[in-house]
C-alpha cells in the first residue's frame, strides 16, 4: 500500500490518500468541517492499516465515493494518528464501469443504470469533463429534460463547491470561515476572491482590511488597484470612528491614516490624488457621503437622519392618558407613595408626570437621584390609568405591554430585581443574533404600548438606530441614563445629544436621595461630576478609602486588600479591580495575572488551558468581551469556568471551556476563546452598566492618556458598598480637571433640521477638502495650506470639488 501516487519531491511535507470514503463519523452543522474514515487504495506514507481516519473542511462529500486526499500526518492525542486534510478531489471514475456506476448512484436523481450506460457509451470515459466543458454534448444523447437538468446541476454543484472550499483553504480560512464566505457569495465566492477580496472586509464579520490585503496580494492585486485604495479609505473611516467614537471624519485626517495603513503592508508611493480620485468614486458610488467638511461612513450618515426622523414622527403621534389624567395622577401618586414608604421630591413627581404625558422622555441623573425609584412609579401609574396587570403570570402567550430593557446583560437584571418585572437586553428583545454587525432590517418588530430602556448612555448609534426602526409609531417611549457616564463604546453619544435636542421633554435629577451616611461613595462621585475633588478625599470613611502609592507598589497594594477583603468574608465576585488600561506594571493584565495566583492558584492535577499568555482553571472569573445574543451573553457579562472539556474528552476533538453566566451555562470551544479574558481586574469601560459591592481603582500618572472626568466618575460610580482608591493623587486630580472632548457627530444638528423641517437634500456646495490639503514631497506628508500654489502636479483641491452627497 506504499505506492507513491504524486510526483517525488513536489509535496515536500505533504502526504496524500486516494481512497473511498467509507464513513463520516462527525459532522458540524454550522461549518465544512468533518471527521472522515478513508478506505485506502492507494497512499505514498508509511502506513500499514487499510483505513485511516481524516479531519479537514469537506464541501459536499459522499460515502462511497473515491477521493484524493492531500494533507499531513498529525499526531491526536487521544486518537493517535490522523491524516490532517488540506485538499482534496473527487477521484472521478475512470474505468468505463466505474463511471457507468457513479452516473446511476444516488447523486443524480433520475439517472439509473440504462441512462448512465448510454451516455458513457455516447461520450466517452471523459464524459465528465465534456459535459463540464460544454453542455450541449448531452444534446446527442436521449435524455429528458430533468434527467439532463439532474445531470449537469449536480456535477456542477460538486465540482464547484469543492474546488471553492478548497481554495478558500489554500488562502488559509478554516472551516467557519470558509462556510461564513461561501454561504454569502456561493457560487460567485472564486469571482469575489479574485477579483475584489477586500469586498470580504466589508461584508463578512471578522475580516478585516488586513486579511483582506493579503488575499489580494495572493491573487496578485497591485498596491495600488483601486478596489485597495478605496478599501483602505473605507477601512481609515471605521477606524478613525471607532477609535475616535466619532460618526464622520475629515478629509485630512483621513488620508494620513489611509496613507499609513496602504503603504505600511505593501511597499507602494501612493500619489495623493488616486487617493481623493477613489474617494471621489466611493462618494458618487453611494459607499460613503460627503457633506461640508465631513466624511460619514453611509451607514452612520443615514442612521443619524433616520433617529431624527423616526423620533419626530413618535413624538407627533396622539397620546392618550385617559379624560381625568390629572386626578387620577394625583391619586395614583399617593397609594405608589404609600406602597413605597416615600414621598417623592418635587423634581421626581415632574419627572414621572411628563414622562407619562410626553411620548418620548428623557431621564438622567447621577448615582442616587431616584431613577429607579422613578421608573417603578412610571410603570405603577401607568398600568394603573391603562388598566394593565402587572402581573407577568397573566401573560403566558401574550407580550407583556411594558417593556424594559437595557444595553447590557447585567443592567437589564438588574433592572428586573429592582422593578420586578421582565426585562432583557436590548439584542435579545430585537432578536438580533449576529453579535455586532447588525443589518437595519435584521430585526424583530417590537409589541407593547410603553418602552423604558435603562443605562441609556451605553447604547451607540448603530444600536439606536435598529430599536427606533422596530419601536411602533405609537409606543411610548423612556430613555433613562446618567449622561455623566462614559459614552458608548461604539461610535455617537445618543444620549448626551438627545439631551441636547430642546423638542424633547427630559429632566435631569440633581438631589441625592440616598443618605449620606449610607454613602459617601454618591457624594464623592457627584462632587467629581461637579469637577471637584473634595478636601476630604483621602481621608478614609466608613465605605472608602485611599491608599497612596506609586506605579510600582500598585501590584503589591492590590494584592494586599483583596487578601484582606477574601478573609473578611468577601467572595471573589463580589470584588472588582477596574483600571484604565492593559499593558504595564499596573495594567488590567498584570493584575488580572497577579489576582488569578491569589485567588485560583495552580494546584497539582487541576485542569487549566493556555490562550494569549493566559490561562483558565475551572472556578476563574471571566469577562464576555462581546455580543453574543444567540448564547445570551453580552459584553460585559461575568461568568464563572465550571468546566473545561479536553480535547481527550471531547466528541469532537475540541477543547472547550463551560462558563456559567449566573445560571446560564455556554460552552467555548478554543475558537471562541477569543470572546472571553479573565475579569479579577477589568476595564473601567467594560465595567458600565455593573455595580460590584467593592471595588478598588489604582490610578497612576503613567494612564494619564486616558483619565479624564467621565471616566473616574463612571469607575468610582460602579462601587455599591465599598470603594478603595490607591495610587497617585495627581493621577486623581488630573482626572477631575480633565474634560472629555466631544465626540463628532451630527444628531443634533439632524434633530434641529427635521423639527424645523429643513431637511434639505443636504445641498453642499464646498468641497470635503475645502481644508486644502498638499501632499508635501520632501516631507513625504500632506499639509495644510492656507495659500496653495498649484505647482501642476498636485490640484490643491484634489479633484474632490465635484463632491455631492
Ligand atoms: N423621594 C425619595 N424619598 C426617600 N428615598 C428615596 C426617594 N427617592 C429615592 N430614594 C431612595 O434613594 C435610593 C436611591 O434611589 P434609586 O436607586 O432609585 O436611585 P438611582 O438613581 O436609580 O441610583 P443608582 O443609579 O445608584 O441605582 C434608594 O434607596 C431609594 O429608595
Amino acid at each position: 500500500m506504499n505506492q507513491s501516487i504524486l510526483p517525488e519531491g513536489k509535496f515536500d511535507e505533504e502526504k496524500s490518500v486516494l481512497g473511498k470514503v467509507d464513513a463520516i463519523f462527525f459532522e458540524s452543522p454550522e461549518t465544512f468541517y468533518k471527521v472522515i474514515q478513508i478506505k485506502i487504495t492507494k497512499n505514498n506514507f508509511d502506513w500499514q492499516e487499510e483505513t485511516i481516519v481524516a479531519t479537514g473542511s469537506f464541501a459536499d462529500i459522499t460515502e462511497g465515493v473515491e477521493y484524493l486526499f492531500v494533507g499531513s500526518l498529525v499526531l491526536h492525542p487521544k486518537y493517535g494518528k490522523q491524516f490532517q486534510v488540506f485538499n482534496y478531489q473527487t477521484e472521478l471514475p475512470s474505468s468505463k464501469n466505474g463511471l457507468i456506476a457513479y452516473l446511476a448512484s444516488d447523486s443524480f436523481v433520475g439517472i439509473g443504470q440504462k441512462t448512465a450506460t448510454k451516455i458513457v457509451e455516447g461520450l466517452g470515459v471523459d464524459a465528465i469533463a465534456k459535459i463540464l466543458a460544454d453542455e450541449s454534448v448531452l444534446n446527442k444523447i436521449s435524455l429528458s429534460n430533468k434527467q439532463k437538468e439532474s445531470l449537469i446541476d449536480n456535477l456542477k454543484a460538486n465540482n464547484g463547491t469543492q474546488q471553492i472550499v478548497i481554495e478558500l483553504n489554500s488562502f488559509g480560512f478554516g472551516s467557519q470561515m470558509a462556510s461564513a464566505i461561501y454561504n454569502k457569495y456561493r457560487e460567485k465566492t472564486l469571482d469575489v476572491l479574485h477579483e475584489d477580496p477586500y469586498r470580504l472586509a466589508r461584508e463578512i464579520a471578522g475580516i478585516g482590511f488586513k486579511r483582506a490585503d493579503q488575499i489580494a496580494e495572493k491573487v496578485g492585486l497591485a498596491a495600488d488597484a483601486p478596489q485597495r485604495i478605496k478599501a483602505g479609505l473605507l477601512q481609515g473611516i471605521y477606524d478613525i470612528c471607532q477609535e475616535k467614537g466619532d460618526t464622520y471624519t475629515d478629509a485630512k485626517q483621513l488620508l494620513d491614516q489611509t496613507m499609513i495603513l496602504l503603504s505600511s503592508s505593501r511597499k507602494v508611493e501612493l500619489l495623493p490624488d488616486l487617493l481623493a480620485n477613489q474617494l471621489l468614486e466611493l462618494a458618487n458610488e453611494g459607499i460613503i457621503v460627503a457633506e461640508k467638511k465631513r466624511i460619514y461612513l453611509r451607514k452612520y450618515y443615514e442612521s443619524e437622519w433616520r433617529i431624527a426622523e423616526k423620533i419626530k414622527t413618535i413624538k407627533e403621534k396622539k397620546l392618550f392618558l385617559g379624560n381625568n389624567f390629572e386626578s387620577n395622577f394625583t391619586s395614583l401618586l399617593e397609594k405608589v407613595e404609600s406602597q413605597l414608604g416615600i414621598n417623592y421630591g418635587k423634581d421626581q413627581v415632574k419627572a414621572i408626570k411628563d414622562a407619562l404625558q410626553s411620548k418620548i422622555f428623557l431621564l438622567t441623573g447621577g448615582p442616587g437621584t431616584g431613577k429607579t425609584t422613578i421608573i417603578n412609579g412610571i410603570v405603577a401609574i401607568y398600568a394603573a390609568l391603562k388598566d394593565i396587570s402587572l402581573d407577568i403570570n397573566e401573560y403566558k402567550n401574550k407580550q407583556f405591554p411594558i417593556i424594559l430593557a437595557a444595553p447590557t446583560g447585567r443592567a437589564a437584571k438588574r433592572m428586573n430585581e429592582t422593578t420586578g418585572l421582565p426585562a432583557s437586553t436590548i439584542h435579545r428583545l430585537l432578536g438580533l443574533n449576529s453579535g455586532d454587525e447588525v443589518e437595519i432590517d435584521e430585526h424583530n418588530q417590537l409589541e407593547g404600548s410603553l418602552l423604558i430602556i435603562d443605562e441609556m448612555s451605553m447604547v451607540d448609534t448603530a444600536l439606536l438606530d435598529i430599536l427606533m426602526d422596530a419601536i411602533p409609531n405609537n409606543m411610548q417611549l423612556i430613555f433613562v441614563g446618567d449622561k455623566d457616564q462614559l459614552p458608548s463604546v461604539g461610535p455617537g453619544q445618543i444620549f448626551a445629544d438627545l439631551l441636547v435636542c430642546s423638542e424633547i421633554p427630559k429632566i435631569e435629577l440633581k438631589a441625592i436621595y440616598r443618605q449620606e451616611n449610607e454613602s459617601s461613595i454618591i457624594t464623592l462621585a457627584h462632587a467629581i461630576k461637579e469637577g471637584n475633588l473634595p478636601t476630604d478625599f483621602k481621608f478614609p470613611r466608613s465605605d472608602r478609602s485611599f491608599i497612596e502609592c506609586h506605579p510600582y507598589q500598585i501590584e503589591g497594594v492590590v494584592r494586599q486588600v483583596v487578601q484582606k477583603a477574601v478573609i473578611k468574608g468577601f467572595k471573589v465576585r463580589d470584588i472588582q479591580v477596574l483600571a484604565p488600561m492593559y499593558k504595564g506594571p499596573a495594567g488590567i493584565d498584570r493584575l488580572n495575572q497577579m489576582l488569578q495566583e491569589i485567588l485560583n492558584p495552580y494546584l497539582s492535577g487541576k485542569k487549566q488551558v493556555e490562550f494569549n499568555k493566559q490561562y483558565f482553571r475551572i472556578g476563574d472569573k471571566i469577562l464576555h468581551l462581546v455580543n453574543s445574543p444567540e448564547n445570551n451573553v453580552f459584553n460585559g457579562d461575568i461568568g464563572e469556568i465550571v468546566g473545561i472539556i479536553t480535547s481527550k474528552e471531547s466528541k469532537d476533538h475540541q477543547e472547550s471551556l463551560i462558563i456559567d453566566f449566573d445560571g446560564n451555562e455556554v460552552e467555548f470551544k478554543r475558537k471562541d476563546w477569543i470572546k472571553i479574558r479573565l475579569a479579577y481586574c477589568m476595564s473601567i469601560h467594560k465595567a458600565q452598566g455593573s455595580e460590584f459591592k467593592m471595588v478598588i481603582l489604582p490610578m497612576v500618572q503613567q494612564y494619564t492618556r486616558m483619565l479624564n472626568r467621565n471616566l473616574l466618575y463612571t469607575a468610582i460610580t460602579r462601587a455599591k458598598n465599598f470603594l478603595i482608591l490607591l495610587g497617585e493623587t495627581s493621577a486623581y486630580s488630573n482626572s477631575v480637571q480633565q474634560v472629555a472632548v466631544n465626540r463628532k457627530t451630527t444628531l443634533v444638528e439632524r434633530l434641529k433640521n427635521i423639527f424645523s423641517q429643513e431637511k434639505q437634500n443636504s445641498g453642499v456646495e464646498e468641497s470635503v477638502f475645502e481644508d486644502q490639503l498638499e501632499y508635501n514631497n520632501h516631507e513625504k506628508k500632506y499639509i495644510l495650506t492656507t495659500a496653495l500654489i498649484n505647482d501642476g502636479k498636485i490640484d490643491p483641491m484634489i479633484g474632490m470639488k465635484q463632491i455631492k452627497p
